[in-house]
């Protein structure tokens, strides 16, 4: 479970995130949603502790690491998630085979003669036979994401932090990355964060979906509940209008 608790987080005088509470159950789905700029980013980058909040709390597990500068305990809470990037990050100079196997060597302690083994089974999760010997390079994008997330699954995170993973992606395309999300849950039980602007993608994945607004969550709820809202923040928001009560830029 991730528990946050009244977190703020400022650079200079920007006041980013001002106060959010948020809790993310075991096996839950969790998009957050929110304009560009609102700190969806920043409170993921807190969570992971790339970056360290300006006051507050963040409970992972039912432990503490907010404030730590100890490294061992740093990578021992960043072990715990998996983050895929938006542009899925993948090494171009490496083999599909290669990259999943990247965060074996580096962060398990795997005997290298079971690398083969995972690598096939992690890519079999993302729905991927016999594309070990390819490059990125030859891949669409949706194998790509495929690839990225069988090796974020590679190292077994209890976590997943997905950053606009639809973004760029045709609706076809949008609705396999959603169908791979909602797939993570139902076959590992995962528990995922992800930040997205595509509320389609929201409804679909989502047990709980979280509007940041003003750097604090405006509201929680469900789909359903999103989808029926009165209030006029987030109505404007997930219909995709510009006339409304939030200032645009
Ligand atoms: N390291 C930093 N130093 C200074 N300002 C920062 C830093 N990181 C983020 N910000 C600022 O904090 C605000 C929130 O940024 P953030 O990336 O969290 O927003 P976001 O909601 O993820 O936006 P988007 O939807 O556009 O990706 C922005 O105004 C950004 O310029």
């Amino acid at each position: 479970m991730i528990e946050i608790k009244d977190l703020y987080k400022s650079f200079g005088d920007k006041k980013v995130l001002n106060g959010v509470n948020l809790t993310v159950k075991e096996g839950e789905v969790v998009s957050v949603i929110g304009g560009s700029g609102t700190g969806k980013s920043t409170l993921i980058k807190c969570i992971v502790r790339l970056i360290k909040p300006t006051s507050g709390k963040i409970l992972i597990d039912s432990k503490d690491f907010t404030y730590t500068d100890d490294e061992f305990r740093l990578a021992a809470i960043r072990r715990k998630f998996g983050y895929l990037f938006q542009e899925g990050a993948l090494f171009d100079s490496l083999s599909v085979g290669e990259n999943v196997e990247f965060g074996l060597r580096y962060l398990t302690e795997e005997p290298k003669s079971k690398y083969k083994e995972i690598v096939k089974d992690k890519l079999a999760l993302v729905g991927l036979k016999d594309v070990e010997n390819m490059r990125p390079s030859e891949l669409s994008g949706g194998m790509k994401k495929r690839v990225a997330l069988a090796r974020v699954l590679a190292v077994s995170p209890r976590y997943l932090l997905y950053d606009e993973p639809t973004s760029g992606l045709d609706p076809i395309m949008s609705d396999v990355v959603n169908e791979l999300i909602l797939d993570m849950k139902k076959k590992l039980n995962m528990t995922s964060v992800v930040i997205t602007h595509d509320m389609k993608s929201a409804y679909k994945i989502s047990d709980t979906i979280v509007f940041l607004y003003g750097g604090k969550v405006l509201m929680q709820g469900t789909p359903e509940e999103f989808k029926n809202t009165d209030n006029p923040y987030v109505r404007q928001f997930v219909d995709g209008t510009s006339n409304g009560p939030i200032k645009i830029n």
